[in-house]
């Protein structure tokens, strides 16, 4: 069976750690830019980083096309890619200041509010087994909006042994705090991710495959458009069951959680979809996210299923995942959660945790041997004094 391990030993989740709570709340701005390339998600919250004591505003701030394209290319070479590359470096600089936009854009909404930090994901270009890769230039943002920012969030983890992902399952554990169980928050970006909260409350997390990158790619190589809006195109194509099948054949899907995916993991599937009609294909690549999920090997039936992220936009491939799981499947919203801000909201709640050594994850979220802590803060160039971190 899977290993899992009660989220109040990181500590966290249990009445008793938060009535126990030495800290004062922080107000953090999260910002996460997703495996979908598609901009930067900015979201307001305060917490001491065990509780959520209030969130927003949130909003996202999209690449433009060229800048999608220098990302992409610099994603697809990753592997080989020196940190002091000067396409890397201009790219990294044009993409911070898509961040400082969005750290102005919700200050400006936030109206009196103080800003504490800013818990800065960055983008991720490559993730592998004992590396993992995010560019955003944490001095840059700093000095830019005079704020001290918590970064890195992946690295300690990775080099303590884990898969340095998913991160978000305590945020989501503690959002799920006092819900039935067993329940499962999922996250359908680029890459889908879940946590599953047991019976007894444990926590366990993993990648489960493809989100809607792959489908986002075979969208645009065949269409011109970004994703397949509403599912549409799925919609009107049949499922390839022998091609479905070749695809879940990949030992991924029959290793239990822990476990982590890198955007490009599941790229040959493009290939070979690439006889199918844009239709076909499309339903197939959806068929292939929603199995993907539905056989993650979980210790226990999720009751629940809360969906988060863009594909909770997609009525198809909602509809394909409720035929292939026995629990319900809502978008998050059925909780009044706000499923376009949550994974900016976590690396805003981490990033406090981070300011408070709390972990960031735990064995049975990441397979790292021990609760870790993690993420570094910079204060570009900025005074720390007044400040009530
Ligand atoms: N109306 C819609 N119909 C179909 N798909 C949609 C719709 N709106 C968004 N999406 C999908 O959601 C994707 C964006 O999702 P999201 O913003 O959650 O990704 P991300 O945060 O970049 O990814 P990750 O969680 O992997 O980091 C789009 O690329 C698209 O595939
Ligand atoms: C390495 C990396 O950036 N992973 C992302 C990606 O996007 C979804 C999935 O793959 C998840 O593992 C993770 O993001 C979320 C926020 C996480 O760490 O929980």
């Amino acid at each position: 069976m899977t290993q899992s391990q009660s989220p109040e030993h990181a500590p966290m989740a249990t009445d008793a750690a938060q009535d126990a709570s030495p800290h004062a709340p922080l107000t953090a701005i999260g910002l996460m830019s997703g495996t979908s390339l598609d901009g930067v998600d900015a979201a307001l919250i305060t917490t001491d980083g065990i509780r959520v004591f209030d969130h927003g505003p949130s909003l996202t701030v999209p690449y433009d096309a060229s800048l999608r394209a220098r990302v992409r290319a610099i994603l697809d070479r990753a592997a080989t890619l020196s940190p002091n590359d000067a396409d890397l470096l201009e790219a990294e600089q044009a993409l911070t200041d898509v961040h400082t936009q969005a750290v102005q854009a919700v200050r400006a909404q936030a109206g009196e509010r103080q800003v504490d930090v800013i818990g800065l994901h960055g983008q991720t270009i490559l993730h592998a087994p004992g590396r993992t890769w995010q560019i955003g230039n944490a001095s840059r943002l700093s000095a830019a909006t005079d704020l001290p920012v918590v970064h890195d969030f992946r690295t300690a983890d990775v080099l303590a042994g884990g898969e340095g992902a998913p991160l978000a399952p305590l945020y989501h554990a503690a959002l799920l705090h006092g819900h039935s169980t067993p329940a499962a928050v999922l996250n359908i970006g680029g890459v889908a991710n879940l946590t599953l909260m047991t019976r007894a409350g444990d926590v366990l997390a993993c990648d489960t495959g493809p989100g809607n990158a792959l489908l986002d790619d075979w969208m645009f190589r065949h269409t011109g458009q970004p994703c397949d809006f509403d599912g549409a195109c799925a919609a009107k194509g049949t499922v390839d069951t022998a091609l479905l099948s070749t695809l879940m054949a990949h030992a991924f899907f029959r290793k239990p959680p822990p476990k982590s995916l890198d955007r490009l993991s599941f790229h040959q599937a493009l290939e070979l979809v690439s006889r199918l009609s844009v239709e076909d294909g499309a339903a197939t690549l959806t068929a292939f996210t929603a199995a993907a999920i539905a056989r993650t090997p979980l210790p226990e039936e999720p009751l629940h299923w809360f969906v988060c992220g863009g594909g909770r936009r997609n009525p198809t491939l909602m509809r394909m995942l409720a035929d292939h799981v026995p629990g319900t499947v809502q978008p998050v919203e059925a909780l009044g959660w706000d499923g376009d801000a949550l994974e900016a909201e976590c690396f805003g709640f981490l990033a406090v945790r981070s300011l408070r050594g709390l972990p960031l994850s735990l064995p049975a979220t990441t397979g790292v041997p021990y609760p870790m802590p993690g993420g570094r803060l910079t204060c570009g160039g900025i005074s720390p004094a007044g400040r009530r971190l």
